[in-house]
């Protein structure tokens, strides 16, 4: 790595030889800036925002930029040799002449001129404004030639003397260099372990940056963006903000339709603040759509596979993930595509965002809203049940544009529905999930995980179904697959108060299923009251139980629906 340098030339005079010396040190990646005092500080802003490593200026420049930012600022000395040079010149000039600057300068300074008998005087300032008033005075005492740093030079020649600007020679923009050199070695030693750091917030998954009182950048972490997802500007007014209350906490539209969780708080170090932001996307905003679901955790899909079905089709997907980005999912309802998907995720984009839009409920509106954001896997379920066209023409236009722009696409279909997509064969990866009645060996492996999921999350007792239980279960057809299989399993163990599900008890919930099933009302029958009474349990069903979305997708308000639901 090369140590990037930006040298901020506080007079024009020195880029010359700062050229000069650049091309001896080719370890050093050194651009090069001409900017006195504020002139330079903004200069070491944008370099600092820029990436650079180091800073290298001179005299009050340098003093300025080091209080404006937080990379190392190496000075370029005055050396005797510098005092030396200019007195030289000095000497054959006529007139009453005088040497101005800080006492670094002006003890050496002095010393030289007794030592070597050179009439010139020497006048000391405490702040670059004292040459100000000292220059009129010295003006009024007949003096006509006044030798000192870029201010002292412009302030003689406007009150009419000779100025003689005090330059840095050769050796003092070496030194300079071999500083940075120096000071590069500590400032990488400090780089690695923030690189350390960086990492273990990677891990946890955070997206964040620190600025400093200035705006400057002093770190950044991005595991989900790209870079920082709002204005510059607006994390400028949250810094005001934490300044003032101490933290802050907002929500933020980006232009693309996504909502923002901004978190910022502030800590001193070595007596500077430091603002520290924190930025996720807000997965509420997005699951507060229809037929919309955001799933933001990254763990691996508990999914049971003992069967030799499911293993060679979990085999399509690790062999291929590496290649390529888009998937078609085939499968009966409810067998596992929504798992498939979630496997994909995980093997690829494990820490990023998965939705999932089922393309039979969502508003093409939302649907561009969430296409153009920059989550990472989208996974489109119902995609061939009776498209509209305008969602149809919104997926073929976005496909290829989401795969090139990395994000994985996976689809669920009919297989002949493909064509309507005028899909490229190479780019596609076809995964066929199996049904329940090819996967005798994963029985076992499903009752227990649900068991063990129902004992955990609603407390149900039962912890071990007897084998000939589960040989009852396989016989059985189960059209709507794992998702039947899960739900009748919910049914069973809320329904035993011992450990261990006999098989009787199993043989007895199977028959009143069956005889439930055969005696399932068609949708229309009955009055009009009782059909709209399926028809609100049969789309509540299919949203989860969500009042909300039931009652947006039924056009209805949520009071209407609650007094509906109250009434059946
Ligand atoms: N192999 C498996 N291991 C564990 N759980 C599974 C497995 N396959 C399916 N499930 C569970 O069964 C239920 C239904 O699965 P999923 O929703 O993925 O099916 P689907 O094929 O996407 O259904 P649909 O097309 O009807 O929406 C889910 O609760 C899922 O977690």
């Amino acid at each position: 790595m090369k140590v990037k340098v930006m040298f901020i030339a506080p007079y024009q005079a020195m880029v010359p030889l700062v050229e000069e010396c650049k091309a001896d040190l080719t370890d050093l990646e050194i651009d090069l800036e001409v900017g006195n005092l504020q002139d330079g500080v903004e200069i070491a802003k944008q370099a600092e925002l820029a990436g650079y490593h180091i800073i290298i200026s001179r005299g009050g420049t340098a003093q300025m930029i080091r209080k404006a930012i937080s990379l190392p600022v190496v000075d370029v000395n005055i050396t005797g040799y510098d005092i030396l040079r200019i007195l030289t010149l000095a000497k054959n000039f006529s007139e009453k002449k005088a040497l101005v600057g800080f006492t670094n300068i002006t003890l050496g300074a002095q010393s030289i001129a007794d030592v070597l008998d050179y009439p010139i005087d020497v006048y000391s300032i405490k702040q670059a404004d004292d040459v100000k008033e000292l220059l009129p005075k010295l003006k009024a005492e007949g003096y006509g030639l006044i030798l000192g740093d870029v201010v002292t030079v412009e302030e003689a020649n406007r009150h009419g003397m000779e100025g003689v600007l005090l330059q840095s020679g050769r050796e003092a923009i070496y030194s300079a260099f071999n500083k940075a050199k120096q000071q590069f070695v500590y400032h990488r030693y400090n780089l690695s372990r923030i690189g350390l750091l960086t990492e273990r917030l990677k891990e946890h998954q955070e997206d964040l940056i620190i600025v400093n009182e200035n705006g400057g950048i002093v770190h950044e972490v991005w595991t989900s963006f790209e870079s920082l997802p709002i204005s510059y500007d607006t994390l400028q007014d949250f810094s005001e903000q934490v300044l003032i209350h101490g933290t802050v906490r907002e929500f933020v539209n980006v232009n693309i339709g996504q909502e923002i969780e901004v978190y910022g708080y502030k800590n001193e170090i070595f007596n500077k603040t430091y603002f520290i932001f924190t930025f996720s996307l807000n997965v509420n905003a997005f699951n507060r759509l229809n037929g919309i679901r955001v799933q933001a955790e990254n763990q691996k899909p508990k999914l049971i596979h003992q069967s030799e079905a499911m293993n060679q089709a979990l085999k399509v997907i690790d062999q291929s993930v590496n290649q390529h980005q888009l998937y078609v999912l085939y499968g009966e309802p409810g067998s596992g595509k929504g798992l498939f998907a979630e496997y994909i995720h995980y093997k690829t984009n494990g820490s990023s965002l998965l939705v999932v839009i089922d393309f039979k409920n969502c508003q093409a509106a939302d649907l561009n809203r969430i296409l153009s954001s920059n989550v990472k896997t989208i996974y489109f379920k119902n995609i061939d049940e009776q498209p509209a066209t305008e969602k149809l023409n919104l997926i073929r236009t976005y496909l290829y544009q989401l795969i090139n722009q990395g994000i994985r696409v996976i689809l669920s279909s009919r297989p002949d529905w493909l064509n309507e997509l005028v899909i490229n064969d190479d780019q596609l990866v076809e995964v066929y999930v199996p049904s329940l009645d090819q996967r005798d060996e994963d029985f076992k492996g499903l009752v227990t995980l649900f068991m063990t999921e129902f004992h955990q999350t609603l407390g149900t007792q039962p912890i071990r179904v007897k084998e000939e239980a589960i040989k009852e279960m396989k016989k059985v057809n189960w059209p709507h697959n794992v998702r039947e299989l899960k739900s009748f399993i919910k049914t069973l163990v809320l329904s035993e108060k011992g450990y261990v599900i006999e098989t009787s008890r199993v043989k007895a919930l199977l028959n009143e299923k069956k005889k439930s099933e055969n005696k399932k009302v068609p949708v229309l029958e009955g009055t009009l009251e009782e059909i709209e009474s399926r028809v609100i349990e049969a789309v509540l069903e299919e949203e989860d139980f969500n009042q909300s979305k039931t009652a947006k997708r039924l056009g209805i308000n949520r009071s209407t629906l609650w007094r509906k639901l109250n009434k059946s």
